[in-house]
């Protein structure tokens, strides 16, 4: 079974450097300071620039946040191609994440789908072929036994990992390690869209072989060449994995992505560790949370709906769970809910009589088709004649012309959402949904399409994207100190996405809030989550139980890191240095974590007398414990 979690025995957050056994017998572990992305600010004022020690290290002027803007605007317009527009933001990204997360958040909707879907699956296949920086750390099978060493080497304290295998990105199959591209795109976005400080989140990609047999023939892929491990091989590094994260940083939060079978993880893992996955979970989340606004709009009670899928793995199967329970809270019994579901896959209706399924396609097999086996999809809308179609297939263009106009025919408003990503995998176009369907259905796809112009009105589409939800369900578990991430706390996140759309967009039929808002959306699903674990019990942050609904939103937003308040922060540490009276936003800043809020006096007196002067004014020593924390990991919290 999985290790549990016993901080009594943990080691602390900051462990002395640990040397890789197997490799290098008593060779010194090196100080490292990578990635030192933060401090090359060209915002930073001369006296910040003399206080990180990065005087001289960038151009001399001291720029507005809106030249520096202007100036990687035009850069990234300049490039020819959306891959070559994600590397310069990757290389805007390690060399001055500031900047970036500044860009980022004020241009999530232009700049997200070129760091995320759908570019990043083009980055994911060619992640060997244009490899630059190591972004973060890899695991390889060969390491198995040694983990605890290895991740001793990681230079941060982390509040937060997601970890592939590769085995399933996007809707592309197995890309074994070029898989990295995507930990690293999810936590860009947990950083831009809930405020986790960058220097807190651990891409993890494992190296356990791949299946993809041309990846492992291609002279530059950068992974180990052997076929994937087997099931039980995985599950035991798995279970070494899980239980070496943990014992270093005890409070991390870890967020499974991209498993080609990801449901023995989450059972085995779920109640023992601070895990979520989010292709079943985050996806639930976030198509419950469309799904309960576009059945606000089509006026068909639940007990009426019939949801034809395309696509019984874990986003199909995640996402019928979540939406059983909404049933269920509706006023349906479980077997009526479950009743509300045709599951396809690539061999035609999941049913009991088609011989054997696999496990998670149990629990939604029919056993009403009569002996008839229904293979295609068309022939199944209409046997079904479905209020909603999804699509989780990786089969772009599976939703044909006639199926969109059959929907159509059968339905005043029918549900829509071709959800595969990246674009090419989506089950249908925005446009091709909106015109076969005479612009009746409501419509929400897992990559974003464009505005479209249609009947004299422009129409939006909804993004039924986990986005929405992971960085809260994350922000959650982290700022609750949560020793599980429960279904009632995946549950809430969709409830409170649900709500977070303002009158304008619900004026609008949206079924999603503005993308741009994600930030505040972000707090609102984060207070949700909160608000589920102590309902739950598994917090342990209890002074958050006693607080309201606006005071916790208040707490929340002042945990998030703000790359727009970083020159604040520094100039705030020299401020409480010098003994300055520290600017209006110093508590934020304080509550930010700010090196060296915690640190003793004598200890900044000590870092001040052995400042060398530099153009007459003291230059201050940086101090080296670097930030300190949005919440989790400040101390060593003990498990239950
Ligand atoms: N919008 C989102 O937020 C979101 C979240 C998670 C996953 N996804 C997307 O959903 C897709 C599936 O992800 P998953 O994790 O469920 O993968 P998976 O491999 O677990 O499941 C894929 C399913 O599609 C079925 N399938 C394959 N070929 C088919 C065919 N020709 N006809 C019918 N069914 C077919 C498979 O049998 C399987 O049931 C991916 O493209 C992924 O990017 C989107
Ligand atoms: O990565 C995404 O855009 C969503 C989802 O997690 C997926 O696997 O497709
Ligand atoms: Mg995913």
């Amino acid at each position: 079974m999985a290790q549990s979690r016993d901080a009594s025995s943990a080691s602390a957050s900051q462990p002395p450097p640990v040397i890789l056994k197997h490799a290098h017998h008593h060779a010194p572990a090196r100080q490292t300071h990578f990635p030192a992305a933060t401090d090359y600010d060209t915002a930073n004022s001369i006296e910040a620039r003399k206080y990180l020690k990065t005087y001289g290290l960038t151009p001399p002027a001291v720029e507005s946040h809106d030249q520096q803007a202007a100036r990687c605007m035009a850069i990234l317009d300049a490039k020819p191609s959306p891959i070559e527009k994600y590397r310069y933001l990757s290389v805007l990204r390690n060399s001055n994440a500031n900047i970036f997360y500044r860009l980022l958040s004020a241009n999530v909707k232009e700049l997200t789908p070129l760091i995320y879907t759908p570019t990043v699956g083009e980055a994911c296949q060619k992640w060997s072929e244009l490899y630059t920086f190591p972004e973060g750390m890899y695991l390889s099978y060969s390491d198995k036994g040694h983990l605890h060493s290895v991740i001793q080497n990681w230079p941060h304290d982390v509040e937060i990992t997601v970890v592939t295998d590769g085995s399933r990105i996007l809707g592309l199959g197995d890309l074994g390690i070029n898989g990295m591209g995507i930990p690293v795109g999810k936590l860009s976005l947990y950083t831009a869209c809930a405020g986790i400080h960058p220097k807190k989140t651990l891409p993890l990609c494992l190296d356990l072989g791949t299946g993809n047999e041309e990846l492992r023939n291609d002279p530059l892929y950068m992974g180990s060449r052997r076929p994937k491990v087997t099931a039980d091989e995985e599950r035991e590094f798995l279970d070494e994995m899980m239980s070496a994260l943990t014992e270093r940083w005890p409070s991390i939060v870890i967020q499974y992505e991209d498993f080609k079978n990801p449901f023995p993880s989450l059972e085995r893992y779920q109640n023992t560790y601070t895990m979520f996955n989010d292709d079943i979970q985050g996806t639930g989340a976030v198509i419950l949370a469309g799904f309960i606004n576009a059945v606000k709009q089509s006026g068909t009670p639940a007990k009426d709906q019939r949801a034809v899928f395309l696509g019984a793995g874990s986003a199909g199967v995640g996402v019928a769970k979540q939406i059983v329970q909404f049933f269920i809270n509706e006023g349906l019994t479980e077997d009526q809910a479950r009743r509300c579901f045709w599951l396809v896959d690539s061999q035609g209706l999941v049913a009991h009589d088609r011989g054997k399924l696999a496990d998670h396609k149990l629990y939604f097999a029919r056993d009403d088709n009569e002996g008839k086996q229904y293979k295609s999809l068309e022939e199944v809308v209409d046997y079904v004649k479905p209020t909603i179609l999804m699509g989780l297939s990786t089969i772009g263009g599976a939703f044909t012309p006639q199926i969109l106009e059959k929907m159509a025919t059968m339905n005043e408003r029918p549900v829509v959402f071709p959800l595969s990503n990246p674009s090419s995998k989506s089950e249908c176009t925005f446009e091709d949904a909106i015109k076969y369907t005479k612009g009746k259905c409501l419509f929400a796809s897992g990559s974003p399409f464009p505005t479209l112009h249609h009947d004299g009105k422009d129409l939006v589409p909804g993004q039924g994207n986990n986005m929405y939800v992971f960085p809260g369900i994350g922000m959650g578990a982290i700022l609750s100190k949560s020793v599980s991430v429960t279904q009632n706390m995946i549950y809430a996140s969709a409830e409170a996405l649900s709500t977070a759309l303002l009158p304008d967009e619900v004026a609008q039929h949206w079924l999603y809030p503005a993308i741009g808002r994600i930030r505040d959306v972000s707090v609102i699903v984060t207070r949700g989550v909160i608000r589920a674990a102590q309902k739950d019990k598994v917090d342990r942050e209890l002074a958050l139980r006693n607080i309201g609904d606006e005071e916790l939103d208040q707490y929340i937003r002042e945990r998030m890191y703000d790359p727009f308040k970083e020159g604040e922060r520094v100039e705030n540490e020299i401020a409480e240095l010098v003994g300055r009276p520290a600017s209006s936003t110093g508590k934020e800043a304080g509550a930010n974590g700010a090196a060296g809020a915690g640190q003793p006096q004598q200890q900044r007196a000590k870092a001040l007398s052995d400042a060398v002067p530099l153009e007459g004014k003291p230059t201050l020593l940086r101090e080296v414990t670097g930030y300190t924390g949005s919440g989790a990991s400040g101390g060593t919290p003990s498990r239950r």
